[in-house]
């Protein structure tokens, strides 16, 4: 986590081109979200995000809505979260006017749509004020024409909130007037004598913790801050109470999940970031440039995740997401394995040759499915590694998707596989959005690194200027080492090895790693 200052990245691409909404990031990151079968939002919603504040609490200079995780600040992600709902019409972002400049840098770096800002006031309640005026005037010389039918307001510092649960906000919304998001209390809820002492307790069953985001029709929350007090604005905490003590009307409360929490702490930050990084790092695609080695290595790296996924490493586990299987040489697992497929046994893996392994996972993906997912087989997610030959066809299609890409190369002194994926890459323009990672794994068929020192001296060379003009654009590119050895022990700890890394560098992205070869 970075505190973020204005800063404009050369080279993001054309600012008009459509954003890839890469909010928060899941695999299918890079497509609109299509309105889900039978969600019908027949009428008009907007948003106003209060990001008006100072995060004093936090004790940082920066105000956490814009501190930075994988080089994105907070409030991208939440913008982002309302920008992939296709029926929310737009977003009104309420900034202190000290961070005007700064809200609209990052609204150009991340190409955010349908968000507009405006200046936000001394309190929450005078912030979110501001932006309903605002979206009251969206209409020009026809302000009722523009104003939405629903308003919802959401805390820019709570990111992580999904499109059914403000489906639900804003229907109840329309038909209430009013609507907002409980969660249990965890505490219990007391009140306390002038000395300090305890007056009372409240009987924590009775009560919940209001979160947000709320939602209202548009006419009672202008009538509300139309009619509250200075006193209402300038202590108030809860427009939920402005709509029933101003408008007469009752929200409706609708339990949400537990991810609506606020960052309000340090340690939220904390806790912040490493929900995001585990969303880039849940699935990596594996390019074996149609190599038959490739492949193999792609199907031996299934045993080092079981065991990283026994370790509950966070983002490997078993599941039935078929990626790779290892069927050990005998069949003796029952595997659920489709007798058409041809195998070759070697070194204790079944070797599936390249231009198959994707069809295979396929098959077996749909066989798993309809076994009822019924099988000895450990079919593991490899942080969900897709195998491909390359990245040409309908495998062009992970360009658009994915963030992560292990590169696999026979001949390290030959970089134009990796330069192509990078400029592949590059072409895909997502790397703005959320730092890329590829992983060039160079494998060599001897226990003696190839034409000794100056061999392994190119290679580096090679890597750290391929590595430092892709970082200029976002994308992070490692190397590993990879000996394949004659002897199995030590082709198993290999294996195992780039498994780790891979995982580590996927997972952390860390800058300081970028453009070393490391040795598996
Ligand atoms: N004058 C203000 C104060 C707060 N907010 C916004 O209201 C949301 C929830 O408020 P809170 O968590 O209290 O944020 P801060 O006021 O920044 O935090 P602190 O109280 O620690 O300073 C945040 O997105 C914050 O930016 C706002 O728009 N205008
Ligand atoms: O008091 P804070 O500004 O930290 O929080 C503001 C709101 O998030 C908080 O009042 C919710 O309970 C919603 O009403």
């Amino acid at each position: 986590m970075e505190g973020n200052h204005a800063t404009t990245q050369s080279g993001c691409g054309d600012p008009d081109r459509p954003a890839h909404p890469g909010g928060f990031p899941n695999r299918d990151a890079g497509k609109g979200d299509p309105q889900p079968a039978g969600r019908d939002v027949d009428f008009p919603v907007s948003v106003v995000l209060p990001a008006g504040g100072t995060g004093e609490r936090t004790g940082l200079q920066t105000p956490k809505q814009f501190c930075s995780f994988l080089g994105r600040p907070l409030i991208s992600y939440t913008i982002q979260a309302f920008e992939r709902v296709s029926w929310i019409q737009s977003i009104v972002v309420v900034v202190a006017r000290e961070n005007t400049d700064l809200m609209a840098d990052i609204v150009r770096r991340f190409r955010h749509r349908k968000v507009r800002a405006v200046p936000g006031g001394s309190t929450r309640h005078r912030s979110i004020r501001n932006g309903i005026l605002a979206l009251g005037e969206e209409g020009g010389e026809r302000p009722a024409a523009g104003r939405p039918k629903v308003v919802l307001i959401h805390d820019a510092v709570r990111p992580f909130v999904d499109e059914d649960f403000l489906y639900e906000i804003a229907t109840a919304a329309k038909e209430h007037g009013a609507a907002g998001a409980i969660r249990p209390l965890v505490s219990t809820v007391i009140a306390t004598t002038p000395e300090g002492y305890l007056d009372h307790s409240l009987e924590r069953g009775k009560y919940r913790a209001s979160e947000m985001p709320q939602g209202f029709t548009y006419d009672v929350i202008h009538r509300a801050y139309q009619r509250c007090s200075q006193s209402d604005f300038d202590f108030g905490t809860e427009c939920l109470h402005l709509a029933l003590q101003y408008c007469g009307t009752n929200a409706k409360l609708i339990q949400g999940p537990p991810t609506l929490w606020k960052v309000t702490y340090k340690r939220d930050l904390a806790a912040a970031e490493s929900i995001i990084k585990d969303a880039v790092s849940r699935s990596a695609c594996f390019v074996t440039g149609g190599s038959a080695r490739a492949a193999a290595l792609a199907g031996a790296l299934q045993e080092p995740a079981r065991a990283l996924g026994t370790t509950n490493h966070p983002h490997m586990a078993p599941c039935a997401t078929t990626t790779c299987l290892s069927v050990p040489n005998s069949n003796k697992t029952g595997c659920l394995f489709p007798a058409w497929v041809k195998l070759s046994r070697r070194g204790g893996h079944a070797v599936l040759s390249g231009g198959l392994v994707s069809r295979v996972c396929e098959k077996i993906r749909a066989a798993w499915r309809e076994a009822g997912r019924q099988s000895a087989c450990f079919l593991l997610r490899f942080q969900e590694l897709d195998v491909v030959p390359d990245l040409t066809g309908e495998n062009a299609s992970y360009l658009l998707k994915e963030w992560n890409f292990i590169q696999f190369s026979v001949d390290h002194s030959r970089p134009a596989e990796v330069e192509a994926l990078l400029a592949a890459l590059e072409a895909a323009d997502r790397a703005p959005l959320h730092p890329l990672v590829v992983i060039w794994v160079q494998w060599s068929d001897s226990d003696e690194l190839l034409g000794g020192r100056a061999a392994a001296a190119a290679a580096a060379a090679v890597i750290t200027d391929l590595s430092s003009a892709a970082k200029l654009r976002n994308i992070l590119l490692y190397g590993i080492q990879l000996h394949q050895s004659k002897d199995s022990e030590r082709w198993e700890r290999s294996v195992s090895k780039v498994a780790e890394i891979a995982s580590v560098l996927i997972r952390e992205r860390s800058p300081a790693l970028v453009g070393q070869l490391l040795q598996a």
